[in-house]
Formats: structure tokens, C-alpha cells, sequence
């Protein structure tokens, strides 16, 4: 007998996933056998209710939320011993990953295209002892966009983390990084690094265009502080996927990485958009971690 959980957000997307809840438990029900769906109330709630399905040895866990809840979610199923398989819909602003593994950012399209998917192998990314599922920022253009308060969200969608993000290239504050990287040092002062697991970052799809979900690879981008001039003419490179060729950049595609600071001070990490742990880090992507359904066009 098969069996899904749908894990449901309802305070996600202005609180409409509430509304498709019902339209999803209804697909999912042509789909298994049984459906069992349950709300979160708190932070964890996701995290908590996945990790019961990979012990109770469900067939599949989807959830319905933003990148948080997406998160959250995939927290909870990644290294059990026993995986389910995983979907979800995309319900809040940005939705990088959703974006990354070409999921409608219509609900309901998303919801009708569930039928007609395939199974992909995902990979995953791992901050310290956590999992993470888009991108790990690092300085005060990651800091300023995870500032970004739920009014401006909601009205500018993606484009409000543009803006703050573009205000805070501004700032003049440097940090002197000590990175081993697959088995390479470097020592490099910088206001910005950025690994992320897609093409996809901050909901922009172009940035790194040979990037992908599937190709067991994190992508390190560094901006080297002393071209700290210039910086500006980088924004037109960066949003036509022209970063891994630029000379201010230091681009390695990655599995296994360590930062900190040379100086040993403490600086916190932005995780998928939320606060993350601080320096020192171990990162490394699970290659293939997790079998996602995604529409059969991709
Ligand atoms: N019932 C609830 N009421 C209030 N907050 C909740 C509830 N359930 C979960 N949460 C919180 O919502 C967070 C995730 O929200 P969501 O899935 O919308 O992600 P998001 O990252 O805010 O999305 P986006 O920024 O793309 O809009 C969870 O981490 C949790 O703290």
C-alpha cells in the first residue's frame, strides 16, 4: 500500500496555501493509496513531521510552502537511512528551488503537472550539521537580503532581495577569508561569498547558467576584495550567467569545502535565506540525496 504525507505551510504565500491544500490532497489521493496531511504551527514542525514519514517508511513527502518550509522539510529527510520519495509546491516568494528544477510557479499548474512527473536524483547541500537545499551566503550582501521584511516581499517578490542586496554592495566591509576547497587554500579578503547548488539564486535563474541540482556539484563564487572599484559593472555580468569568467570572481565548482576567518572572529552564515550557523564552516554536497518528482518537460 502506498502512503504520502502532505506537509502544509498554511501561513505560506499571503496564506494561500491553506486554499490549495484541498486541491493537492485531492491529487495526491488519485495518486497513493493513503494521504495523511498535517499543518505546521512553528518553526521544526516540517522538519519534525518528515523525519516521522522516513521512520514510518512512507512512500512520499511533499510539501506545500516557501523555501523555509521546502527546507525544513528536506531537513527532516536528509541521511535517514530510509528516504521517501519528495515534492512539493512551490507557495512562497522567491522559491529558488522550485525555480531551479523548473516547478510551476503557478499553484495550481504545479498541483496538475504532479500526475505527469518523473523522478530525478537531487542533490543536497550540508552546512556544519544541517542540510541546506538552494544556497549558503556569506558577508553584507547575504545579510541585508535576509533583512528584507515580509511588506516589501510581498509587494516586490525576488526583486526587494535585488534591492537590498544592490544597497549593500555599497558597504566597504571585508573579511579575510582562509578556504580549503577540495584539497586547495585560499586566502582572499572579501565582502561576498556565495556556494550554491543551482543555476538559480535569490529566485534569478541566469547566474550560473552550467550549474544544476543533479550534477553533484556546490558552486563557490568569491568577490575579490581589492577590485572593490569596479564592483558595480558586475551586476549586468552576474544576471547574464558570466561570473565563473570574470577576473574579481573566484569561481570553483565544489564538493567539500572549509571557511573561516583568518582572524577567528565569528560571523554568521545566511542558509536559504535564514540565519545560519557562523564561521568556522565544513560544506560538502550529498550528490543524488534525494529522489524529487519534477514536471516530465524537465
Ligand atoms: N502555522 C504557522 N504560523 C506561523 N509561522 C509558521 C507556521 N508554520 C511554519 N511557520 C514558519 O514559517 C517558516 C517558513 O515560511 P515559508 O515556507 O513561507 O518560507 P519563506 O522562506 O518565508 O518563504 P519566502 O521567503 O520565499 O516567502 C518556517 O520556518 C516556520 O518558522
Amino acid at each position: 500500500m502506498t502512503h504520502a504525507l502532505l506537509i502544509v505551510n498554511p501561513t505560506s504565500g499571503d496564506k494561500k496555501a491553506k486554499d490549495y491544500a484541498k486541491d493537492m490532497e485531492a491529487t495526491l489521493t488519485e495518486m497513493y493509496d493513503q494521504v495523511t496531511v498535517k499543518h505546521t504551527e512553528k518553526a521544526g514542525d516540517a522538519t519534525r513531521f518528515a523525519k516521522q514519514a522516513t521512520q514510518d517508511r512512507l512512500t512520499a513527502v511533499f510539501a506545500m510552502g516557501g523555501d523555509g518550509t521546502i527546507n525544513e522539510t528536506v531537513n527532516g529527510l536528509a541521511e535517514q537511512e530510509y528516504r521517501p520519495v519528495f515534492g512539493f509546491i512551490p507557495m512562497g516568494t522567491v522559491n529558488n528551488l522550485g525555480r531551479s528544477l523548473g516547478i510551476s510557479m503557478d499553484p495550481q499548474e504545479a498541483i496538475a503537472n504532479l500526475k505527469d512527473s518523473v523522478e530525478k536524483k537531487m542533490d543536497i547541500g550540508k552546512i556544519n550539521d544541517r542540510y541546506f537545499i538552494d544556497i549558503v551566503g556569506i558577508g553584507e550582501v547575504p545579510r541585508a537580503v535576509q533583512q528584507v521584511d515580509i511588506e516589501e516581499k510581498t509587494k516586490l517578490g525576488p526583486l526587494a532581495y535585488f534591492i537590498e542586496g544592490a544597497k549593500a554592495l555599497g558597504e566597504k566591509k571585508m573579511y579575510d577569508f582562509n578556504i580549503e576547497i577540495d584539497g586547495e587554500s585560499i586566502q582572499e579578503v572579501s565582502m561576498v561569498v556565495v556556494m550554491s547548488l543551482s543555476n538559480s539564486i535569490g529566485g534569478f535563474e541566469n547566474v550560473l547558467p552550467e550549474a544544476s541540482a543533479y550534477d553533484g556539484r556546490l558552486h563557490f563564487m568569491l568577490l575579490k576584495g581589492d577590485k572593490i572599484i569596479d564592483k558595480v559593472s558586475l551586476v549586468p555580468k552576474i544576471f547574464s550567467g558570466q561570473v565563473a569568467e570574470d577576473e574579481r570572481i573566484i569561481y570553483r565548482a565544489f564538493e567539500k569545502a572549509h571557511l573561516a576567518l583568518t582572524d577567528g572572529t565569528e560571523l554568521k552564515t545566511n542558509v536559504d535565506g535564514d540565519e545560519g550557523p557562523a564561521l568556522p564552516i565544513d560544506v560538502s554536497v550529498l550528490e543524488h540525496h534525494l529522489t524529487v518528482l519534477v514536471p516530465k518537460s524537465q
